[in-house]
């Protein structure tokens, strides 16, 4: 879809780069030219998963061991980084959900949800940013949001909560950091089969299927993604600054994607809370 090399001499941090959507970004960065640095919390799932990609690819993986919660430790693995050579693009991917009645949520429970999700994209960001402004060196945040920053969505208020913050980050920070060569931009899934999201959100029990409910019949492919975010952090985008993009197939456009739950049992939510994923 691209030329070849649309992202080469780019320096790539993906954080929760070892799995799921993440991965599927760092391998399509890595094919188009791209040196990449993915980190997350089990280095033995970042490790399995730099390999992989270097079978691939010729491309530089480097991984880091980092929790997005832990600002020091989001310090560390930018220093460790800068190191090396500065960061072009950091893209704020790491999060975490689950789908709880809200009255049934304890303030941990929310905090499990907004310290990585809400916490960890800002402290990525404050912590790239200051390094670019200070060297004077341009640079590209992409945050992976979600369409509950348009809609809401029941059932996971904590991320519909730290998503839409990090969307007024990426819209205040357009302004605040475009005059000094830094752009944000942002992407809103809708639903991509991920280990991740399956484990959290897609329990067995939910009456439809997201395909189902989906105005083009399917769920998104991991690769559609990947395309749209290496446009969005190449120099091709170069104009677009602020900006969250959609891809959902118009899903949000009739559903939140969480209605279903509206018809859940009592019993049902005892289930789900007994049964719930460690992630
Ligand atoms: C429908 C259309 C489109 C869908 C769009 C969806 C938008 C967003 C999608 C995604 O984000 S998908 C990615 C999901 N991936 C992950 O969540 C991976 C990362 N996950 C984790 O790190 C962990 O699973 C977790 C969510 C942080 C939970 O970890 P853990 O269970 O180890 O937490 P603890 O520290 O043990 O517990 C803290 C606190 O939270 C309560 N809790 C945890 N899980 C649940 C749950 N499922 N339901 C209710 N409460 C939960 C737990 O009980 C603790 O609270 P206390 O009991 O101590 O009060
Ligand atoms: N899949 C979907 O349908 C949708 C996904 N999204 C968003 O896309 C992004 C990727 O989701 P997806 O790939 O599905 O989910 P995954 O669960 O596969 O990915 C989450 C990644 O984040 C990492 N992570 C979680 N907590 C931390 C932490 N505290 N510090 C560092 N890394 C952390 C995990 O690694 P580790 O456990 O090793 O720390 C994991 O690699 C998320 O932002 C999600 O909200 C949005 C809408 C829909």
């Amino acid at each position: 879809m691209f030329e070849t090399g649309l992202l080469r001499g780019k320096r790539i941090l993906v954080t929760g780069g070892g799995s799921g959507l993440g991965a599927a970004m760092g391998r399509r960065f890595l094919a188009l030219g791209a040196e990449l640095v993915i980190c997350g919390r089990k280095l033995d799932r970042l490790e399995a998963t730099a390999s992989e990609m270097r079978a691939q690819s010729s491309g530089k993986v480097t991984t880091i061991a980092c929790d997005v919660r832990d600002g020091v430790a989001v310090d560390e693995m930018m220093d460790a980084t800068w190191r090396e050579a500065p960061l072009d693009i950091l893209v704020n991917n790491a999060a975490a959900t689950f789908i709880a009645q809200s009255e049934h949520l304890s303030f941990r429970a929310a905090d499990a949800v907004l310290a990585p999700t809400l916490h960890g994209a800002m402290y990525c960001t404050l912590a790239a940013g200051k390094r670019w402004i200070d060297g004077r060196h341009n640079g590209v945040v992409l945050s992976i949001l979600s369409t509950s920053t348009i809609t809401g969505r029941a059932f996971t208020v904590p991320s519909a909560m730290a998503k839409s913050a990090v969307l007024a980050m990426t819209k205040s920070l357009a302004v605040e950091w475009g005059p000094k060569g830094i752009r944000t931009v942002a992407i809103a899934p809708g639903p991509f089969p991920t280990a991740g999201a399956s484990g959290q959100l897609r329990p067995v029990g939910r009456d439809e299927g997201w395909s189902a409910r989906n105005p083009m019949g399917r769920t998104g492919e991991h690769s559609e993604l990947a395309d749209l975010a290496s446009f969005l952090v190449s120099d091709r985008a170069g104009y677009i600054n602020g900006e969250m993009v959609v891809i959902d197939g118009g899903a949000h456009l009739r559903s939140s994607g969480a209605e279903d739950l509206l018809r859940w049992t009592d019993a049902q939510w005892a289930e789900q809370r007994a049964a719930r994923s460690k992630g």
